[in-house]
């Protein structure tokens, strides 16, 4: 049985970590799908890149308010999707290449890992191995909800619905979460008449309930959305469409469309790596069970990204990737992962950015609170626009004036937020940062100046 120093499952964040200061140890990779993981090939990437062009598509109809009369002639599919993959595809490529080929010290196992014994590792190819130290970059994947006659139906998620042949005339999403919100924006932007359906009264209920209400109303405007419904039968008409039978409040109604979209949430992928078998312990969940170090239950195996972290997000599993790094290299002087202030955003339309508690949040857990709004509608900026619907809310600790939160929803939202992470996770206070620099007349920040200056701070 081969020994190596060290072996790392998933090649999404966990390829991350080899460097050349890895170039004197013995490494496997073991990767089961694309090289690259979720990102890459079947997430943040191309989904922006879907959604940059839809929002372009989306641009005739915008512009008419504005006194422009543009007219979108129409979205050629095959084009966009063949340009998208046509980039991202040899990058998944390249990058495996580069570890199979170009890294003496690396060997890539092309299979799905399992483990069968301690720190023993089926790799999935015919051979099984040992090592030292194992890192667990296995990520998550797509849950399928067991709703009747839905394996009638062919099922789309993020890993294949970019890459239909041909645009649907109508899809149904199942969920209200990111993936529903980015995917509605894409695929009604290029024509598809879509149809939402969600368990609760409020799409992006994760959001700062304000940010949510108005996402939910303008969404409503947008989409057929169905608020309060359960999913409790699929099935395939006669015509091929895929149905949903739903129940609510009102009563009982049906979805169709030529494609149903699931996006219900990610699962980790713990449950592939038999890891009972070598005594790494897991939440309930089934996220790896982690120290701040990246530390599993078992000494020398480490986890990281969406297999073993509460945020499902390229930014958190790339910076725990740095952490497991540093911690391989440096085993006696151990950092911590820093998960004080995890930005996210939304990239739906209007976009949505956020980073710190929601103000549900603060009266539930009993914070001390400010807070302040200001509208795009009442900055230069937002005039230019004619903006009517996007706004910033900050929560700030009224003792300190430090921010405790931060919701954007309007163009730009995840650019306008970078400011207010960097004040949060320096500790500067709203007052400083309003008051402390200059602000670029007439421009979008304006926008976050304002909010800062109507905090009610002494
Ligand atoms: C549609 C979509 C859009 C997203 N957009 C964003 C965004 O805009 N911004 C953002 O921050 N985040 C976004 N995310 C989340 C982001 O993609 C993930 O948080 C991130 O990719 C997780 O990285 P990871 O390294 O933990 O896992 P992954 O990138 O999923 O890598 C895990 C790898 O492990 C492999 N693997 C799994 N099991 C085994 C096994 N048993 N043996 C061998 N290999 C195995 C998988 O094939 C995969 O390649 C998005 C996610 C989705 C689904
Ligand atoms: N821009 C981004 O950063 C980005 C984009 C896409 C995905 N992601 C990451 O990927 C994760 C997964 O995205 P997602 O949208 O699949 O999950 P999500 O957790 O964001 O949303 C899931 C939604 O599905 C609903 N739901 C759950 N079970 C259901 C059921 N049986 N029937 C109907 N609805 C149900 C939930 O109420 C929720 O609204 C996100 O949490 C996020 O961390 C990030």
């Amino acid at each position: 049985m081969r020994h190596f120093d060290l072996v790392i499952i998933g090649t999404g964040s966990g390829n991350s970590i080899l460097d050349e200061r890895f170039a004197g140890w013995d490494v496997a990779i073991v990767e089961r799908g694309t090289f690259g993981g979720t990102c890459l090939n079947v997430g943040c990437i191309p989904t922006k890149m879907f959604v940059h062009t839809a929002d372009v598509a989306g641009a005739p109809a915008a512009s008419a308010r504005l006194g422009v009369d543009a007219e979108l002639h129409g979205v050629r599919w095959t084009d966009v999707r063949d340009r998208i993959f046509g980039r991202i595809d040899p990058i998944a490529e390249a990058g495996r290449r580069y570890r199979a080929e170009d890294n003496p010290n690396v060997t890539v196992y092309s299979g799905q890992a399992r483990f069968v014994g301690p720190k023993t590792l089926d790799t999935g190819t015919g051979e099984t191995i040992t090592a030292d130290r194992f890192v667990l970059a296995a990520g998550g994947r797509p849950i399928i909800p067991e709703i009747p006659g839905i394996a009638d139906l062919d099922v789309y998620t993020n890993e294949n619905v970019m890459r239909l042949e041909r645009l649907p005339r109508r899809m149904v999403i199942l969920g209200s979460g990111f993936v529903a919100a980015e995917f509605a924006h894409v695929f009604s932007s290029f024509g598809v008449d879509v149809t939402l359906v969600a368990r609760y009264d409020r799409l992006l209920r994760g959001e700062d309930e304000a940010i949510s209400v108005r996402f939910t109303d303008l969404a409503r405007d947008r989409w057929d959305v169905r608020l309060n419904r359960k999913a409790v039968r699929a099935e395939r008409t006669d015509g091929g469409l895929a149905r949903l039978h739903l129940e609510g409040p009102l009563g009982e109604d049906v979805a169709e469309g030529d494609v149903l979209l699931v996006a219900i949430g990610r699962r980790p992928n713990s449950d592939l790596l038999d890891l009972d078998a070598t005594g790494v312990v897991t939440h309930a969940d089934g996220r790896v069970v982690v120290d701040d170090a990246q530390r599993t239950s078992v000494d020398g195996i480490y986890a990281l990204g969406d297999i073993s972290s509460r945020f499902q997000l390229k930014h958190v599993a790339n910076h725990e990737a740095r952490v497991v790094q540093h911690n391989l290299l440096h085993p006696d002087a151990p950092v911590g992962s820093d998960h004080r202030f995890v930005p996210h955003a939304v990239f739906t339309a209007p976009q949505i950015a956020s980073v710190g508690i929601t103000e549900q949040e603060a009266r539930a857990r009993g914070v001390k609170y400010v807070t302040a709004s200001q509208d795009y509608a009442g900055i230069a900026y937002g005039w230019a626009m004619e903006d009517t619907t996007g706004f910033a809310k900050l929560l700030a600790d009224p003792d300190t004036g430090r921010l405790l939160g931060a919701h954007i929803i309007g163009p730009q939202a995840p650019t306008l937020i970078q400011p207010l992470i960097q004040a949060m996770s320096f500790g500067l206070d709203a007052r400083s940062m309003a008051r402390g620099q200059y602000w670029i007349h007439p421009a979008m920040p304006e926008l976050v100046e304002n909010a800062l200056l109507k905090l009610p701070l002494d």
